[in-house]
């Protein structure tokens, strides 16, 4: 029997266009007390943690036996100090999930003006993303808002989701509230949504009503590129990934386009639709461990469309040890055509590297 995941594809969608009207509301709204600095520094908005307690409430109720790595947890928010940021996120996560209910969404998911979630239901239901990830099963992993820093410029972010079904991505939803729905026109009406399910295809759908079409539209393959059309696709962020590698890569390439810098998985949905061409990340050196929630949906997304993803090696991408990657070392996403150079240029690029050190 061949699974084809429709019920998860639906439900997936659903989860992800609502979390993105609340993040998408939240911004215009965003004060400064409601970001919070983590651990690692990195930043984590009222946003994340409400679009966190959005799409596990739905999966909670929808597939409740499956776990899920999600990258944000409720500690913050149960402190003493916390407690005004909770009170913003019950409150905003309370009108998502409330909302009327759209084509295609179901009543018993939790959602619409018959229920309503109580602080403990919701800090509960962000710590359903607790799991430590495993090599066999079935798992959900979300990024509820993917790319922060984007996010909080008003530049680009986005709302990811995948199943993962004994170590390999089978489902993977993205949402772009701020992408131009249409490449070729970048100051056009923006919101996009991204959808793969393995062997079934990539595909893009309009944010605002993405189940409205029974039938799917707007297949996405990505082009063979000419050596002169290709240009990498990048992190803003220079603790994200090792940029002055991009650009002796790009010079061995021959690449004379500019990089388009882009936070987030946006990048492996432009790659998709044919932008770009080259999506390469490379470690700063610092030890860090790629999280599977920054790759599992962008990298299924890629796959579909006709392209590959690997690590910087060559090897695949290994969503079986956990909440992160382990020993992966970067990401390379291409198209079949330019993928095999860009590993070449890779090792080209160390060699120069390291004779320059000696
Ligand atoms: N030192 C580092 N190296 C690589 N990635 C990092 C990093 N520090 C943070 N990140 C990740 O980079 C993601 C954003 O990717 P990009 O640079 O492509 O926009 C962040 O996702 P979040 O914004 O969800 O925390 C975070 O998980
Ligand atoms: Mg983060
Ligand atoms: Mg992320
Ligand atoms: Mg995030």
């Amino acid at each position: 029997m061949s699974l084809t995941y429709s019920a998860e594809r639906q439900v997936a969608i659903a989860a992800v266009r609502r979390a993105c009207v609340l993040t998408d509301s939240v911004f215009n709204k965003l004060v400064r007390n409601e970001t919070l600095t983590k651990d690692d520094k990195s930043p984590v908005t009222v946003g994340d943690f409400s679009a966190q307690a959005v799409i596990n409430t739905i999966l909670g109720r929808t597939f409740p036996q499956d776990p899920i790595v999600g990258e944000e947890d409720s500690a913050d928010l149960r402190t003493e100090s916390g407690a005004s940021l909770r009170a913003r996120v019950v409150e905003l996560a309370n009108e998502a999930l409330r909302a009327d209910l759209r084509t295609g969404e179901k009543e018993e998911w939790g959602l619409g003006p018959k229920y309503t979630y109580s602080a403990e239901d919701l800090m509960e239901t962000i710590d359903r993303g607790n799991y430590a990830g495993a090599r066999s099963g079935r798992m959900w992993t979300l990024d509820p808002i993917d790319g922060t820093k984007g996010f909080l410029r008003g530049e680009q972010y986005a709302v990811c989701l995948a199943l993962i079904v004994d170590a390999r991505v089978e489902l993977g939803v993205i949402g772009c509230p701020n992408l131009p729905a249409d490449a070729a026109d970048p100051t056009g009406a923006r919101g996009s949504l991204f959808v793969a399910v393995r062997g079934q295809g990539a595909y893009q759908l309009p944010l605002a009503d993405p189940l409205a079409e029974s039938v799917l539209q707007n297949r996405l393959v990505i082009p063979a590129f000419a050596q002169d059309e290709l240009n990498l696709l990048e992190s803003v962020e220079k603790a994200h990934a090792k940029l002055s590698f991009n650009e002796r890569v790009a010079r061995l390439l021959g690449i004379t386009r500019a990089p388009t810098r882009m936070d987030s998985q946006a990048k492996y949905c432009a790659l998709a639709r044919g932008d770009g061409g080259v999506y390469l990340r490379m470690p700063t050196g610092v030890g860090y461990k790629e999280k599977i929630w920054d790759h599992a949906p962008g990298s299924v997304l890629v796959e579909e469309a006709g392209g590959i993803v690997t690590d910087s090696r060559g090897e695949p991408l290994d969503f079986g040890l956990g909440r992160t990657l382990g020993e992966n070392y970067g990401v390379v996403a291409a198209g079949k055509a330019a993928h095999g150079k860009v590993l070449e240029a890779i090792r080209l690029a160390k060699q120069e590297e390291d004779e320059h050190k000696l």
